[in-house]
């Protein structure tokens, strides 16, 4: 009998071509997925060497990055630098003959929800993206990889890519999830607890009952953010819940070839006695709403704490790091987190812009008014996301309260386009990351899951949403 395997071990193993007597890896892929953002150098070398793409019919690209969120944008991207990134995808795609959606195609959006969405993202595949949240899609049970864009040519060139083996790690989050309690709590829960470098080197497979029992938007989430968490992948073994997911998308198999790979499928998890590096444990009954406080995903407290005062570090380097994003953030140790008030609420992103997601906030807001002092606005993850609100009515109740109700992109997550904060303004936001201008000059961010952004743009202030009525 050969030795029990661990998910990560399965599929690597599966797309292996070659390995050196020093490790270095060759892995099949895929799928590979393109944004106007890391691709632009990677389409001119091919042009350069005379090379084509190697499996266009594995490659998918997409708008995210730069696209305004505004509906003018139909009339013309103003921005110049927009403009040029977005046609430069535009006019690679058709020259190498790769599959693209515009801005004004409806099943454009953030990459990391359109590949799930069209079932492009299937378990046990390797993917990888020349951006860090492609890990989102490994709650698919896939190998997703965030890759450089020399690695972008190198995957269009010859749809492989240089990988050593990474480590395995488990992180089990065992029981159940409290009331207002969501996947995003989990992740940053988890980040707080190991650190934004506690996953170097390995891939992370999450299981346990809490993750079992989320949909796979909320797997979506956890998974999306295991980046910051340091880990090369992150995994989620798949299940009834993914199978039913994917069927009926419009990539999706069908038929027979479905009944194969759900065959397949089923036999991707996690050997018994399989070995893991590091394991680490969360109880889920245990967690409450968490709220970011620095400049890092790893700054997380409860929404019942306080602000913490980084004297208590022992570390010099590290205290001094803490003071500065307090200083930074413009807050005091020891203020309560439900004191803090904000200026703006952004809703959206590869972490949070999925219906679910906004299903969680428009359930909050109903028959509410974003307070006076905030200004709040709603960016689908995609068009079809945005499509299926709509029929649902969030839409109005979202516009109805005072947000703005926008176009799919990548907006105020990381500012390339027109949204992004003024200096010194601090946002409740359900994106992935907290640092230092990442959502405008001297912007101050505060991460936090779609009902508890919600909730602050009604109150003005975080908070906890278990006392939401
Ligand atoms: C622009 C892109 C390369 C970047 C990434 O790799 O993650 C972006 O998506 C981000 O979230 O910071
Ligand atoms: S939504 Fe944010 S995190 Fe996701 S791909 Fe876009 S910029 Fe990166």
């Amino acid at each position: 009998m050969s030795a029990p395997r661990t998910l990560y071990d399965k599929i690597f193993d599966d797309h292996l071509v070659d390995r050196q007597d020093d490790g270095t890896c060759l892995l099949y892929i895929d799928r590979h997925l393109v944004h106007e953002v890391t691709s632009p150098q990677a389409f001119e070398g091919l042009r350069m060497a005379g090379r084509p793409v190697h499996a266009p019919q594995r490659t998918l690209a997409v708008v995210d990055h730069n696209v305004p969120t505004t509906a003018d944008r139909l009339e013309g991207i103003k921005n110049e630098e927009s403009r040029i990134q977005v046609e430069a995808l535009a006019h690679n795609a058709a020259e190498f003959g790769v599959e693209y959606y515009s801005e004004r195609d409806k099943r454009q959006g953030i990459v990391h929800i359109v590949g799930p969405e069209q079932g492009f993202t299937l378990p046990g595949m390797t993917i990888v993206c020349g951006d860090s949240h492609t890990s989102t899609h490994g709650a698919f049970g896939a190998l997703a990889h965030g890759i450089g864009t020399s690695e972008v040519e190198h995957v269009l060139a010859t749809q492989t890519l240089i990988q050593k083996k990474a480590k395995n790690m488990l992180v089990r989050v065992d029981g159940k999830l409290p009331e207002g309690v969501t996947a995003k709590d989990i992740i940053l829960a988890i980040i707080g607890e190991i650190g934004t470098a506690g996953g170097t080197g390995h891939v992370i497979e999450f299981a346990g009952e809490a993750i079992r029992s989320l949909s796979m938007e909320g797997r979506m989430t956890v998974c999306n953010m295991t980046i910051e968490g340091g880990a090369r992948a992150g995994l989620i073994a798949p299940d009834e819940k993914t199978f039913e997911y994917i069927k009926g998308k419009p990539k999706a198999p069908t038929g027979e070839t479905l009944e194969q790979a759900v065959a397949y499928w089923k036999t991707l998890h996690t050997d018994e006695g399989a070995h893991f590096d590091r394991t680490v444990v969360l109880d889920a009954a245990n967690l409450p709403p968490i709220v970011s406080w620095g400049s890092s995903p790893e700054d997380v407290v409860s929404i019942q704490g306080v602000v913490p005062n980084p004297d208590e570090i022992q570390d010099e380097t590290k205290r001094v790091s803490k003071w500065r994003a307090l200083e930074y953030m413009g807050l005091t140790p020891g203020t309560k987190m439900t004191d803090i008030a904000i200026d703006r609420v952004f809703i959206g992103s590869c972490t949070n812009g999925r219906i679910e997601d906004l299903r969680a906030a428009a359930a909050v807001i109903e028959g509410k008014k974003v307070a006076s002092t905030v200004s709040a606005m709603v960016v689908p993850g995609s068009g079809l996301v945005k499509e299926q609100a709509e029929a649902e009515g969030l839409d109005k109740i979202f516009r109805e309260a005072g947000f703005e109700w926008r176009e799919p992109g990548c907006s105020m997550c990381l500012a390339m386009n027109d949204d992004r904060l003024k200096p010194g303004e601090r946002c409740a936001s359900t994106s992935n990351r907290n640092f230092e201008g990442r959502q405008g000059y001297k912007g101050r961010t505060h991460l936090v899951s779609p009902a508890m952004a919600a909730a602050a743009a009604v109150a003005g202030h975080f908070v906890d949403i278990r006392d939401w009525k």
